[in-house]
């Protein structure tokens, strides 16, 4: 896939293509379908390409940008162009937008949006601005309808406030896949293994949404395969942490992961990160939270 910051100043499409436009934060199953219908115009010989237009880079996401550039990749998607809110482009009319940016740079033929699209100075742009000129520029417009979930049209809003909840079975419902938070395996203060259960601590990126802090039911992906286990989500207040950190107890799994990129996977949330009195109280407790974390995915599996 190839990524191009900015407004492709400096490239030029070799073939036509098949774009979708739009902020794609998190990529949800509402994303996936637009995704999908770009990708499948490969076949007649069209470049899959998604336009994200970010208005503001330093709000909080559900994706960082490497995690949304190697999801895309998944998907099949040719070209990722990602577009920051520059003035050329804010206050750019919308008509500008489609005969310069989509027809003309990116050789637009088929374009496929969401019924709520919108986009040029003051937002002014929509479908049916999409609609009115296609005839005239030459490519097709397809008004993909907003996937549902329990009458409730999919949206990265919508997978926000399931997160900020902590129910991260319907955000895995509403992306189509676990949510997710990546990173080095950083050393802790090696209390854990004096409780008896050594855990790897990471520290996810600055601008990751993460749900409530508490203990949740996870999967780690590490080189050697997928562990389930428990995660603590938060400072650790028993023993005072600085920085709200992901911790992982993996079940049936022993060895080194100092310095290596390991991926969680958060399935379900069981309670809120408290502060013990002291730790035999805490080990108690993290003894209880493995039973959860077992119960959980004995009665998935
Ligand atoms: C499943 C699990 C639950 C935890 N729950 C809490 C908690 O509720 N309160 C707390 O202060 N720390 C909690 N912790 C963090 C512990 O304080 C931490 O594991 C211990 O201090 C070891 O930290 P270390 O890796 O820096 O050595 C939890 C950790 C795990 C793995
Ligand atoms: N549920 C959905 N089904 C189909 N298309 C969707 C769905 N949600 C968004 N889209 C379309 O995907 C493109 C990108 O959407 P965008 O990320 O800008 O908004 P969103 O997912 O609705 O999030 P927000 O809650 O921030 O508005 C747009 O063309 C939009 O209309």
């Amino acid at each position: 896939m190839k990524y191009i910051e900015g407004l492709m100043d400096d490239y030029t499409m070799d073939r036509d293509s098949a774009v979708t436009l739009g902020k794609f934060d998190g990529l949800h199953l509402g994303h996936q379908q637009l995704i999908r219908r770009i990708c499948e115009k490969e076949k007649a010989g069209l470049e899959s390409v998604v336009v994200t237009i970010w208005p503001d880079p330093k709000n909080p996401a559900l994706l960082t940008k490497g995690e949304k550039k190697e999801l895309l990749k998944k998907m099949g998607v040719s070209w990722w162009i990602d577009c920051p809110f520059l003035p050329e482009i804010s206050h750019m009319s919308s008509e500008d937008f489609v005969r310069d940016i989509l027809v003309k740079r990116l050789r637009a033929k088929y374009i496929a949006v969401g019924e709520d699209f919108r986009f040029g100075y003051q937002r002014k742009g929509d479908c049916h601005l999409l609609e009115q000129m296609q005839k005239e520029l030459g490519y097709t417009l397809e008004i993909v309808p907003k996937e549902m979930y329990q009458e409730r049209e999919i949206s990265s809003t919508y997978v926000k406030d399931a997160l900020e909840k902590g129910n991260m079975e319907l955000v895995t419902e509403l992306l189509g896949y676990p949510y997710t938070v990546r990173g080095e395996v950083l050393h802790g203060r090696r209390i854990g293994r004096t409780l008896g259960m050594p855990t790897t601590n990471l520290i996810p990126s600055v601008g990751k949404l993460l749900p409530p802090n508490g203990v949740y039911a996870t999967k780690t992906v590490l080189e050697e395969g997928i562990f389930n286990g428990v995660t603590n989500i938060g400072y650790k207040p028993t023993v005072g942490e600085y920085f709200r950190g992901v911790e992982t107890y993996l079940f049936d799994f022993e060895g080194d992961l100092y310095g290596k990129e390991i991926e969680v996977q958060l399935y379900s949330f069981e309670r809120p990160e408290q502060k013990f009195p002291d730790l035999d109280e805490l080990k108690a407790q993290m003894h209880r939270d493995i039973c959860f974390g077992k119960e959980y995915f004995n009665s998935k599996e």
